[in-house]
């Protein structure tokens, strides 16, 4: 049996932990609020983020991470890319003083707004090197709605590091969950980072009213810009035809169920952003990333106009009516 410390009881969090739990893994999540913990243990249930889910007894919750890291094997983070680093200085401070190494692991798909690291980088950056061995990175094509349900799911496991990657694959694996593991920590990581931000312009063009064909032409150029991206930062491009890429791309697309898609549809209708946001009440990553990406295309002097734009209809008032005849009536072009 894996023991397993899940940092953050959002909805994905529960999802994964639960996953464990129910695999009898030894899983104890960590939330910052002392009701949810308590909610957790005594009904079994997170309904804030996951209405009407029924989460596995031995699931077991607290708010002291001390607690939920004492005598873990992996420790997964999974709070919003904001709460990383904080998150991340706290864990360093508990292992430091357990003279404890564990697998790290993250399955949050964001940049860092000020620096616009990827969320491996701020954890090799606030976690002594002798307090883990391995770091991977849980990504792919998954909803916490139907994971927590037993829908089926296939994810990627990124990591350089086989046994973390191998350990993670171990303790999430069931007949409705099936993790495949892949090397590239870094196109993992913005593969799931970067199709928010499309995603996001996918529920606006359902929200205006166009079809499957406008969602077809915007995922598949969108892969387009995520895979510039990716290789400028290190990834390899094959895993942008993966579940990584491609597949979560599909999912958070098209489902109902992200968040992303659904700010999209939200910000179609006309509602301002801070609206939105405050309506969602769980996190739309794809609104913070998208800044640093339009930072990276000045600073790899790259080309992406469907993330130019939408940032353009985001946050300078740029209507969406007008970035989509912008981008209809771009000069014509080779498909490459
Ligand atoms: N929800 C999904 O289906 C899903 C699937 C794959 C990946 N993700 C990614 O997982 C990450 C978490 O998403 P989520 O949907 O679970 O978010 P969420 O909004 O549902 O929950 C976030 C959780 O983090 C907690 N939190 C926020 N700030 C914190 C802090 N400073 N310290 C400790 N806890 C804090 C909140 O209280 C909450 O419990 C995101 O990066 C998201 O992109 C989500
Ligand atoms: O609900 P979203 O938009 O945050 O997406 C969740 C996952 O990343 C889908 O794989």
């Amino acid at each position: 049996m894996t023991k397993i410390a899940v940092l953050g009881a959002g909805s994905w969090g529960t999802a994964l932990a639960n996953t464990m739990a129910k695999n009898g893994q030894q899983v104890m999540i960590w939330s910052h609020k002392a009701d949810q913990a308590a909610e957790i243990n005594e009904r079994h249930q997170n309904d804030r983020y996951l209405p009407g889910a029924k989460l596995e007894d031995n699931l077991q919750a607290t708010d002291q991470m001390a607690a939920a890291v004492s005598g873990a094997d992996i420790v997964l983070f999974v709070v919003p890319t904001k709460a990383i680093r904080q998150v991340a200085k706290q864990l360093a401070a508990i292992l430091l003083a357990n003279k404890q190494s564990v697998i790290l692991a993250h399955a949050a798909k964001g940049l860092e707004q000020k620096t616009h690291l990827r969320i491996s980088q701020m954890l090799v950056e606030e976690i002594p090197a002798d307090c883990y061995s391995g770091l991977a990175v849980i990504s792919g094509p998954s909803h916490a709605e139907d994971v927590v349900k037993g829908d089926l799911t296939a994810i990627s496991i990124g990591s350089n590091d086989v046994r973390a990657a191998e350990a993670l694959q171990g303790a999430l694996a069931n007949a409705h969950f099936r993790p495949y593991t892949n090397h590239d920590l870094i196109g993992s990581e913005l593969g799931g980072a970067l199709k928010n931000i499309i995603a996001i312009g996918s529920g606006m063009l359902i929200g205006k009213g166009y079809g499957a064909n406008a969602q077809a032409a915007l995922l598949t150029r969108g892969l387009v810009e995520i895979r510039e991206v990716g290789q400028a930062l290190g990834a390899q491009p094959e895993t942008f035809l993966g579940l990584a890429g491609i597949g979560d791309l599909i999912v958070t697309g098209m489902s109902p169920n992200s968040r992303n898609y659904r700010a999209g549809v939200a910000l179609a209708s006309g509602k301002p952003l801070a609206q939105v946001e405050e309506e969602m009440g769980m996190v739309i990553e794809g609104v913070n990333t998208i800044k640093a990406v339009v930072d990276f295309e000045k600073e790899y002097d790259l080309d992406l106009p469907i993330t130019r734009t939408l940032y353009q209809v985001i946050y300078e008032g740029k209507t969406i009516d007008q970035g989509i005849n912008d981008l209809m009536t771009r000069p014509l072009k080779a498909e490459d």
